[in-house]
């Protein structure tokens, strides 16, 4: 399989504001916006309403200046007294409206990061992509960054531009025609070719912008995961005396990191120059389509006190066109910080598409369920299999059936592939040729798998013991959690006692409190294998596969833990290269009088 090539954002790719984006952006606004009736149509629905009045207090307000103009004028004192009263009231509506827009759009934000980071989720975490998308897919840096850090500001980005872009049509299309009735056709023309120069101007400046992005963030990740490194490797590192070493390398990440930073920030000034020049150049546009029916002589026969009104009135018209044009130009450094983080979010979902379509392609039945002979937990027949990207077989011609009642120790040297069968066997990796069934279920009632480092979740001692009936129960999460809490405490506190881990239960202080610490951080490796073994006895499956699950206790202490299992009916299958499970084997074959198989690969 050839290894996919690894993204930099620098040589190998070139990120646009290209018909790739717009494909990737429509496919996030589909998630966003599933249906007609979806909370975030709803929401958007109200923003536009919300929008519209304020645009025409906006406009009330813009043409009070005319009126003070009219009515200072004339010398209308009542006049006046009344302008000032609506003048306030418009006002206070204003700013109302303005702090109701900003509003709407947090909780669109938040609401849009539900719903794009769950997405995310529930394509992460189906079958196995995760595993496929962080060990052996490399054309995707930093997944995790992508769902929490890089959906988090797409939805920002995306919510401080919606409320002036979802007025734009309605407030461009009122205002030119305001504009054509004030100016004739020289007024509106003007603009819009004053617009179309900008934004060939602007699309040019943020090409380099959204691929440099797309990088940065890649290093912000790669920066990130070298502090989650060494937090979660700080006792290792800090025997190791490794400080110096890892201040070093961190720097190093930092550093490539800043340099991004700063070529981004230089590329950005070139379209800040852009966007400001184009803003202040509006400004005086409006002066210059003013100044030409004035000049003209059409206004010649107004008052001084009439033309000054007019003129307030057609700046006002002609630089809100003009400004709702700029408004959109402006939103060009929003607009580069959405298409990057876009690409970013879009390749994540295409590779995971990619990833579950390939796994349906090689898996087509569901995992857990196969029909096949009962008391057999796997059959493999002329097994071939090597590790990704290696042309190398690990292991050739492996024919065997496990079945029930008959243990099995896998032996071999380190690095032979004992543990890669048990990849195979889960469908993390394929085979290369040969059959391979798994005839029982995943779980309890059939197989389980103790891989080679233990694995906790976080959560109470209750919540790691009985960790995979979450998985079997078919109820959702809340259901889960009330079926934990009437699970039997007298059965768990007696299978972390046959493990030999009820400290535990003085340490977290009961079943079920909370603990605000790393399972990882204070367990010894000897208690964290313990506490599976807990696990395992607790679920009692017909099947355990242990894959070296005793390698940081005794030897006694091995014995002990398999002499449980079996006598709580468990068919093991053993995998490691060390001796002392041999002698376990033959003690238990003397002890027990059962039978083993043996396989060396
Ligand atoms: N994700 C991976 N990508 C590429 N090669 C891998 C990957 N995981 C393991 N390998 C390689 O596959 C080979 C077999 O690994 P495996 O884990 O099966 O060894 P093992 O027999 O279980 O060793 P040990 O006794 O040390 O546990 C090793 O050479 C290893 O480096």
């Amino acid at each position: 399989m050839p290894r996919p090539e690894k993204s930099n954002g620098r040589g190998t790719k070139r990120l646009q504001l290209d018909w790739k984006f717009v494909q990737r952006f429509c496919s996030i606004q589909k998630i966003l916006f599933p249906s007609w009736s979806s909370q975030s149509v709803l929401m958007f629905g109200t923003l536009l309403c919300v929008t519209l009045t304020e645009q025409l207090i906006i406009y009330q307000v813009g043409i009070l200046p005319s009126h003070f103009y009219n009515v200072l004028g004339d010398k209308n004192y009542s006049g006046f007294k009344n302008l000032l009263g609506t003048a306030m009231v418009l006002i206070v509506v204003n700013s109302t409206l303005k702090s109701v827009d900003q509003y709407i759009c947090n909780q669109m934000y938040v609401s849009w990061r539900k719903t794009l980071t769950e997405s995310l989720h529930s394509a992460y975490f189906q079958g196995r992509v995760y595993y496929t998308l962080n060990v052996l897919r490399e054309d995707v840096d930093n997944p995790d960054q992508r769902i929490s850090q890089d959906a988090e500001r797409l939805c920002k980005q995306m919510s401080t531009m919606a409320s002036r872009l979802i007025v734009s049509p309605f407030t461009l299309g009122y205002y030119t025609y305001h504009c054509f009735h004030s100016t004739g056709w020289i007024g509106p023309v003007s603009i819009f070719g004053y617009f179309v120069v900008g934004t060939v101007a602007n699309k040019i400046l943020m090409g380099p912008i959204v691929s440099t992005l797309f990088e940065q963030e890649k290093l912000e990740g790669d920066f990130r995961f070298k502090h989650m490194q060494i937090r979660v490797n700080a006792e290792s590192a800090a025997f190791y005396r490794a400080g110096k070493v890892e201040h070093m390398r961190t720097d190093r990440r930092l550093q490539t990191l800043l340099q991004t930073q700063k070529r981004l920030i230089n590329k950005e000034l070139w379209l800040y120059i852009g966007v400001n020049t184009f803003d202040y150049l509006g400004g005086l546009l409006s002066y210059i389509i003013i100044s030409i029916p004035i000049f003209t002589g059409v206004y010649d026969d107004l008052t001084p006190g009439e033309l000054s009104a007019l003129i307030s009135k057609n700046a006002f018209v002609c630089i809100y066109l003009i400004n709702g044009f700029t408004q959109l130009i402006d939103l060009s450094t929003t607009l580069s910080d959405v298409a990057g983080y876009t690409h970013r979010i879009g390749e994540l979902r295409e590779v995971m598409d990619d990833i579950l379509r390939k796994q349906c392609d090689y898996d087509p039945a569901d995992f857990n369920i196969h029909g096949g002979p009962t008391d057999t937990a796997f059959i493999l027949d002329s097994l071939s299999y090597k590790s990704p990207y290696s042309d190398q077989l690990l292991v050739e011609d492996l024919s065997l059936k496990i079945s029930q009642g008959t243990h099995l120790l896998v032996v071999g040297n380190t690095g032979t592939g004992k543990t890669s069968l048990l990849r195979v066997l889960n469908r993390l990796w394929e085979a290369d040729s040969g059959f391979v069934q798994m005839t029982t279920c995943f779980g309890p009632r059939g197989t389980l798998f103790l891989p080679q480092k233990p694995y906790l979740t976080d959560g109470t001692l209750r919540e790691q013991v009985p960790f995979i009936t979450l998985l079997m129960l078919p109820h959702g999460i809340p259901k889960i959690l009330n079926n934990l809490r009437s699970v039997d405490d007298e059965r768990i506190i007696h299978f972390l006692e046959l493990a030999g881990v009820s400290s535990l239960l003085k340490r977290t202080g009961g079943l079920d409190e909370k603990v605000d610490w790393n399972w990882y951080d204070v367990l010894s490796p000897g208690e964290m294998q313990r506490l599976c073994f807990a696990r395992l006895f607790y679920l009692q499956p017909k099947y355990a596969v242990l894959d070296e699950a005793t390698s940081a206790l005794t030897e006694e202490a091995e014995a002990q833990l398999y002499r449980t299992c079996k006598q709580l009916g468990m068919t093991l299958i053993s995998l490691g290269h060390r001796s002392s499970l041999e002698k376990v084997v033959d003690v238990s074959n003397i002890r027990f009088e059962e039978k083993w198989a043996s396989v060396r690969i």
